[in-house]
């Protein structure tokens, strides 16, 4: 058996297969491995704890193949003490499964089961260090959720509750309830994924202009639905009604916030059926109480339950809903037949397409490709963030140059990188070496993979690895190749993974904290100008390197910095005459 790794959270998970680490591993091969995760229970059946409710015909399922203990509402103490009986785990959103879970079950929990899409409750970390394997149900629910934002969309434009509550006081008061339509309105769908896209379908059936803004949303889904994709900008200040359907990230956290409110257009009227954290909801309190925003319509929030006098669900002008989104009969038991499925699969040792946590890989070539395991999703994060909003990713090549024979090379791993580098962060799925090629594929997503020969000792067991996106539009446009894609390449030196080539321009950055690029005409004092501007904002630079065509001719400068700098430090920048463009990437 295969002992931890210390490596990145992903990677840091005990990793049991049955057969030692072999290099090169042939596909064929790795299929039929199995991991191994019962390990306690004596060879009987495994036992189930769920933990909270769970559609019927998931409960039988699981019945087939374990023993099931249903309990609900048990207390962190009252969790943990069962835990150490269990195998396997199957919650909500409404119980924290946190590091104290896991180090209570003593090494016999080998997987949980989080019976919906957002997994926030569970310490994934912490998961993947105590070897547990974490697999979700990410599609059983978005029809649930869609009609959610819908329900939410018509009853807030009507006063459905406020009427309601008011009537049942023995109230008639008809002129105060006059409300909105919402035919020949415009909606912004913001997030156009699979929730997003549901509830734009059902909108245009209203007769409403939908139109919505996704930076990675390809426009030909959009357009076959009779959706505009917009900029954000446009979204925001001329929608009168806005629908939430992001994932929480640290992108879309707060991002309707004072600054986003007074963009948007004076009786704008807001539905949240996402993740309360993409709201600021101080702001938001500020926005009704100023009447910028009309009204609003709630299923989740920051916190959940609220506190009891929360003040946003005691406003008369918001509609509130105990996160109900996907708690539909349908929805709740299409959701527990997928969770139950998972964890039975996972109980008895098959790959689940729906981990959401780290996968299981020889530690021997875990250890060889560590540094190109982060080389590779570094290079698909930062070339993600040079393709201009709007565009839509749908083809990406990754070229691998190595001295060994391509049999020698198993480069799932490194693929899998690249894809969780280029859609982790602009979507709400986890992704690694078991789910990464069905989420490209479920987003439409072509990763085809090439293999450059060269000469030399295959010691190392790659040269460089280059990451083009083609079809799009830069917001770099150096970092377009001669043929007109997104162009980045990168090596590891002496174990540290490095930026090495964007576009056509050679540059050397060690991939750490953020990095800036800015094309310039080649001149001498660049490079102090550049670096007094982020000195003077106590902004570390690690790293500064220039690539140019020739001298005197245009250059790209890879500056890499520590901390992110401000929008007015970024503004000097660009502000320097010599600068053609520039832009800011986070890695
Ligand atoms: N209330 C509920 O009960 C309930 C039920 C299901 C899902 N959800 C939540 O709804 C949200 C959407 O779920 P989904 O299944 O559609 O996820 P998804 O991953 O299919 O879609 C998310 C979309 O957001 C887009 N996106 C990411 N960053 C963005 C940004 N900065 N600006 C604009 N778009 C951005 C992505 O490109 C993607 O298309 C998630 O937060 C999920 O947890 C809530
Ligand atoms: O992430 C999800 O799937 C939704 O927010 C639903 O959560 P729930 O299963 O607790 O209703």
């Amino acid at each position: 058996m295969a002992t931890p790794l210390g490596l990145s959270s992903l990677f840091s998970s005990r990793l049991y297969t049955t057969t030692p680490s072999v290099f090169p591993i042939h596909r064929k091969e790795f299929n039929r491995r199995r991991i191994i995760l019962v390990t306690a229970g004596g060879g009987g059946k495994p036992t189930i704890l769920v933990a909270e409710k769970l559609g019927q015909a998931g409960i039988d399922l699981l019945k087939k193949h374990a023993n099931v203990d249903c309990s609900y509402d048990l207390s962190v103490e009252e969790l943990c003490t069962k835990i150490s009986l269990c195998d396997a785990l199957i919650v909500r959103s409404g119980t924290k499964v946190g590091r104290d879970v896991f180090e209570s079950s003593r090494g016999r929990l080998k997987v949980v089961g989080r019976a919906g899409v957002g997994i926030d409750n569970v310490d994934l970390a912490a998961a993947t260090e105590y070897g547990c394997l974490v697999v979700n149900a990410p599609t059983a629910n978005t029809v649930a959720a869609a009609e959610h934002g819908i329900a939410l969309l018509t009853a807030m434009a009507r006063n459905v509750a406020q009427a309601d509550a008011s009537i049942k006081a023995g109230k008639w008061m008809r002129s105060k309830y006059v409300g909105v339509s919402l035919v020949g309105k415009t909606l912004a769908v913001l997030g156009f994924g699979k929730v997003g896209s549901e509830v734009a379908r059902r909108a245009r059936g209203l007769g409403m202009h939908v139109i919505t803004h996704d930076p990675y949303a390809p426009a030909d889904r959009a357009r076959a639905i009779g959706v505009e994709l917009v900029s954000f900008e446009v979204a925001i200040s001329t929608a009168d009604f806005i629908s939430l359907h992001l994932p929480l990230t640290a992108a879309t956290s707060k991002m309707l916030n004072d600054e986003t409110f007074a963009r948007m257009k004076r009786g704008v009227r807001i539905v949240n059926v996402a993740r309360g954290g993409v709201i600021d909801e101080e702001a938001l309190l500020r926005a009704l109480d100023s009447g910028i925003v009309a009204q609003a319509a709630l299923d989740v929030f920051t916190v959940e339950p609220p506190v009891k006098d929360n003040k946003l669900v005691l406003h008369e002008s918001v509609t509130a809903t105990p996160h109900l989104g996907a708690s539909t009969m349908e929805a709740q038991e299409g959701v527990a037949v997928e969770i139950a499925e998972a964890v039975v699969g996972a109980l008895r040792g098959e790959l689940a397409a729906t981990a959401v946590n780290a996968p299981m890989v020889p530690p021997e070539v875990l250890r060889e490709l560590k540094p190109y395991v982060v080389l590779a999703e570094k290079l698909g994060r930062l070339a993600v963030q040079l393709v201009t909003g709007g565009s839509g990713v749908d083809a990406v090549k990754v070229t691998y140059a190595s001295s060994r024979s391509p049999d020698d090379l198993d480069t799932r791993l490194l693929r899998a990188m690249v894809i969780k580098g280029l859609i982790e962060p602009i979507s709400s799925v986890f992704i690694n070496l078991v789910n990464s090629d069905y989420v490209a594929k479920q987003r439409g997503v072509k990763i085809s993979e090439e293999r450059m020969v060269l000469d030399g000792s295959p010691e190392d067991p790659i040269e460089y690895i280059t990451v083009r996106i083609a079809n799009v539009e830069s917001r770099f446009a150096s970092a377009l190749s001669e043929s007109g894609e997104i162009k980045v390449e990168g090596r590891v030196k002496q174990g540290v993974p490095s930026l090495t080539k964007v576009g056509l321009f050679g540059v050397d950055v060690s991939l750490e904290g953020s990095v800036i690029l800015c094309r310039q005409v080649d001149q001498p004092g660049m490079i102090g100008k550049v670096g007094s501007i982020l000195g003077d904002e106590n902004v570390n630079v690690s790293f500064m390197s220039v690539g140019r065509i020739a001298p005197g001719k245009q250059a790209v400068m890879a500056i890499g910095v520590d901390e992110q700098p401000s929008k007015e430090t970024l503004k000097k920048i660009g502000d320097i005459s010599a600068i053609e463009e520039f832009v800011f990437l986070k890695l």
